[in-house]
């Protein structure tokens, strides 16, 4: 255990007790967290990062803000930001927050959990971010054009995420980034760049929280306006599909605001050209996320050859003198990330990308029909997922998307057939790793796309 003292503000008397209280307690809980990264290998230890007092720990109610890097073995560990409540006993309504009882320590004695369950603490987070505090190296920073309510309630979002999010008042969602990397953070980055550009397919950032740790700046979370009485796209399109009901009329104006949300993003941001050099290592990288995958989940093996020739196919086209347009995407692109508001506007969130990748690679340019694959994707998922698989329905929603999205863009993802099947079959791979790792049940869905599209000829 090792701390770096110099980002510890107002603690660093009792930072290594605090660690001591923390540390078995922590071992067993992180793992158990859905936002945990490091599954499947033991936490060794922790290193506390920065410490942060939000609320005295002397009182009824202390809150700490850490950040901590769990240890773990051939991994030069995750970073995580916890904020952590502690308490003589937990009321009855906190006890899904129960992280444990410390022994030892500066903690001895007392009760742990995770404070984003509690109002409390959620109220300081807000109040911090209204009134743009800098306690420590936590910077809350805002929109000065928004304004923040006082007195807005908050409540935990429960549904299983990557990241933790609250929700003040049916208002505002503040969603706190659990596994942290330093540098632009594209879940702001891209909506900042949308607002800029008056796009009204996403919710603009209101306020954001950062850290400024070793001459680095890290995004620790971000406030949106909520989307009120909205539904989400797998939502909805389970309830269609359930009720034999048709979801083209959705899935078009889904590729309309898709294509809305490209077009304002290639307008704020640079855009590249991929020629033969340049397409060469995203086909290189497809190849090598197949094999990696084959190499952690057996069931994909029998189909890796098959597999290689949607890449290879992309990498031909290449070499014939075809180029292909990059610009930033959403980059995670599926039905959960879209929201329609109670007026039937559709709205797209959670521009991280995916979160394994490391940050540089989420912010390259990309063409847009990586985007495109996901949603089609979802799609698919949709038609395996309820009920027996109704491949009808995913081909004619498909093609409503395709469609809507040719409206609003000016040209048909379809139009360029090589690059959305190498884009569908490298999401379907991810899928395949995500699935075994986080959703075992789930493994069949994205195996009966992998086995398809081994096994066929684009059509
Ligand atoms: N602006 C918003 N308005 C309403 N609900 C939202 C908003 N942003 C996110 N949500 C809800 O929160 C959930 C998680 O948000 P998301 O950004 O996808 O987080 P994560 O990165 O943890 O997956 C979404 O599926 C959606 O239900
Ligand atoms: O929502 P996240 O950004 O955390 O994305 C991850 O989890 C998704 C599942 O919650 C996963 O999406 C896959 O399952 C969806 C249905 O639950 C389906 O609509 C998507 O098409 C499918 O990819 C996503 O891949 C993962 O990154």
């Amino acid at each position: 255990m090792t701390l770096m003292s110099d980002t510890v503000t107002r603690f660093d008397a009792t930072s290594t007790g605090l660690l001591a209280s923390l540390d078995p307690l922590l071992r067993e809980w992180l793992p158990r967290q859905r936002w945990f990264a490091g599954k499947g290998r033991p936490v060794t230890g922790f290193t506390l990062v920065a410490a942060t007092e939000l609320l005295p720990a002397g009182s009824r109610l202390g809150l700490y803000h850490l950040l901590v890097v769990a240890e773990q073995p051939q991994s030069s560990g995750d970073c995580y930001q916890l904020l952590i409540g502690v308490r003589e006993a937990l009321p009855p309504r906190l006890a899904p927050a129960l992280i444990g009882h410390a022994e030892e320590g500066a903690l001895a004695g007392r009760t742990v959990y995770d404070a984003l369950y509690d109002t409390r603490p959620a109220e300081v987070l807000l109040e911090a971010l209204r009134t743009q505090a800098r306690i420590g190296g936590l910077r809350f920073e805002r929109d000065q054009g928004q304004e923040i309510r006082e007195g807005l309630v908050p409540r935990l979002m429960t549904a299983e995420q990557s990241n933790s999010s609250v929700v003040y008042g049916d208002t505002f969602i503040l969603k706190l980034l659990r596994r942290i990397v330093p540098g632009i953070n594209p879940d702001l980055e891209l909506p900042l760049a949308l607002a800029r550009e008056g796009s009204p397919r996403v919710p603009a950032p209101t306020a954001w929280l950062r850290s400024e740790l070793d001459g680095q700046s890290y995004v620790l979370g971000v406030l949106q306006p909520f989307v009120q009485g909205a539904a989400d796209g797998w939502e909805l399109a389970l309830r269609e599909l359930g009720k034999g009901e048709d979801f083209t009329g959705e899935a078009r104006a889904l590729g309309r605001a898709t294509a809305e949300v490209h077009t304002a993003l290639a307008r704020a941001l640079p855009t590249v050209t991929l020629g033969h050099a340049q397409l060469r290592p995203l086909v290189d990288g497809m190849v090598e996320r197949l094999d990696a995958a084959a190499q952690a989940v057996p069931a994909l093996r029998p189909y890796v050859l098959g597999l290689h020739s949607a890449f290879e196919a992309l990498a031909d086209l290449a070499a014939e003198g075809h180029t292909w347009t990059a610009q930033r995407i959403h980059g995670d692109l599926h039905l959960g990330q879209c929201l329609r508001s109670a007026d039937g506007e559709w709205s797209l969130i959670d521009f991280e990308g995916e979160p394994a990748k490391p940050l540089a690679e989420r912010r390259l340019p990309q063409p847009v029909a990586r985007d495109v694959a996901g949603m089609l994707r979802s799609f698919d998922y949709a038609a395996h997922s309820a009920g027996p698989p109704n491949p009808d329905w995913a081909a004619a929603c498909r093609a409503a998307y395709c469609a809507g999205y040719a409206e609003a863009a000016g040209h048909d993802p379809r139009t360029d057939p090589v690059l959305l099947r190498a884009y569908e079959t490298d999401k379907a791979i991810y899928e395949v790793v995500y699935e075994a790792r986080h959703r075992p049940d789930w493994l069949p869905v994205p195996m009966a796309a992998i086995e398809r599209y081994a096994t066929s000829d684009l059509t």
